[in-house]
């Protein structure tokens, strides 16, 4: 035994200061657990009909919805920065609209064309697609209801296996469906097995929050005005419950996901940290239009200081366990994280 054995309370002041290792750049680098790079990051962007056109989302300043032409060139910024993937949000003109959604699975719809130019344009892009029916349904729901307005399960699968072959036949990468209905997960892989896509990945909104943080998000893809005073308590998870996500999400990787996602992002961040715990599985978090919204209003307002708390915002996703992050912020996070 070393006569420089540790005494019981070697732990305490003054043998240990914590503050030693903080004292300097150098040992606090050297003792960073975890770190935020360009690799962790997917783009979320608003897609919509015309040329030329960048239009404000009011509630989401500092965010288009961009027309194709107008999404190649912020794709090819994307690109340069080496953002991973980038997930498209159609915003479907009102006259498309309609009670079976039918425009979510035409081959020629807005989503299925910016996959194909993106493909075209930038093959290393990973091109995510959101499988919903909410921007196609005339009442704003995720799926299709009955005559008493409830969101019926079985035939809203039926449907979003429609429209994820045709998201992979556009040549998505990525199929995300977001909409919570049971049983979609393992419909769409069979179905994508059966079409020859057996490679087309699957990321799971699986534990996703009926959030008041999806506003402005609703506001950008004109869904919010369908909706109404609607809400989304049937099929999205109750923010009460977190023991219920872990049971999602099991189903939801026993369905065939490949990939799961908690949603939103930052008030739900013990979620994010009991799933990667549990399943140690791709394990993806979404920091919404809210939690944008909110960190760009304190920021245009002198009140945050918005590259520290965004990055800061970020990299505490990827402490409490996610393995990438959707965030409007992609691009000025990338450009950011290149800079320092
Ligand atoms: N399928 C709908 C969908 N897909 C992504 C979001 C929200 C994203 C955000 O707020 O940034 C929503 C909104 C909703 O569920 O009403
Ligand atoms: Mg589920």
């Amino acid at each position: 035994m070393s006569s420089h054995q540790f005494k019981g309370d070697s732990m305490s002041f003054p043998n240990t200061r914590m503050r030693r290792m903080r004292r300097d750049d150098f040992s606090r680098r050297l003792m960073r657990e975890h770190q935020l790079t360009v690799n962790d990051l997917i783009w979320p962007t608003f897609v919509c009909e015309g040329k030329n056109v960048r239009e404000p989302v009011g509630s989401m300043p500092g965010v288009n919805r961009l027309s194709l032409d107008q999404l190649l060139i912020d794709a090819e910024r994307a690109a340069k920065l080496k953002v991973p993937a980038i997930a498209l949000f159609p915003v479907t003109p009102l006259e498309a609209k309609s009670l079976d959604a039918a425009e979510a699975w035409n081959p020629m719809g807005l989503a299925q064309r910016a996959v194909r130019e993106l493909k075209k344009h930038f093959p290393e892009v990973g091109v995510i697609t959101d499988v919903a029916l909410d921007p196609f349904t005339t009442h704003g729901q995720d799926g299709l209801i009955n005559d008493d307005g409830y969101v019926v399960n079985d035939d809203t699968t039926a449907a979003l296996v429609k429209q994820a072959l045709s998201h992979a036949e556009a040549g998505a990468d990525v199929v995300a469906p977001s909409d919570m209905m049971d049983g979609r997960i393992g419909a769409i892989r069979e179905a994508l097995e059966a079409q020859g896509s057996a490679n087309t990945r699957i990321l799971s909104y699986a534990a996703k929050y009926a959030s008041s943080f999806y506003g402005p998000f609703r506001d950008a893809v004109g869904s919010a005005g369908n909706l109404g005073k609607g809400n989304k308590y049937t099929y999205q998870m109750d923010p009460a419950n977190s023991n219920e996500a872990l049971h999602e999400i099991a189903l939801d990787l026993e369905e065939g996901a490949d990939m799961v996602m908690i949603k939103p992002g930052m008030p739900y961040l013990d979620i994010v940290r009991r799933v990667k715990d549990e399943f140690k599985v791709p394990t993806f978090v979404y920091q919404v239009s809210g939690e944008y919204a909110m960190l760009k209003a304190a920021s245009q307002n002198g009140w945050l200081s918005e590259q520290a708390v965004v990055l800061e915002s970020l990299l505490a996703m990827k402490r409490a366990g996610a393995d990438g992050i959707l965030t409007y912020y992609a691009l000025d996070a990338a450009e950011w994280l290149r800079a320092g």
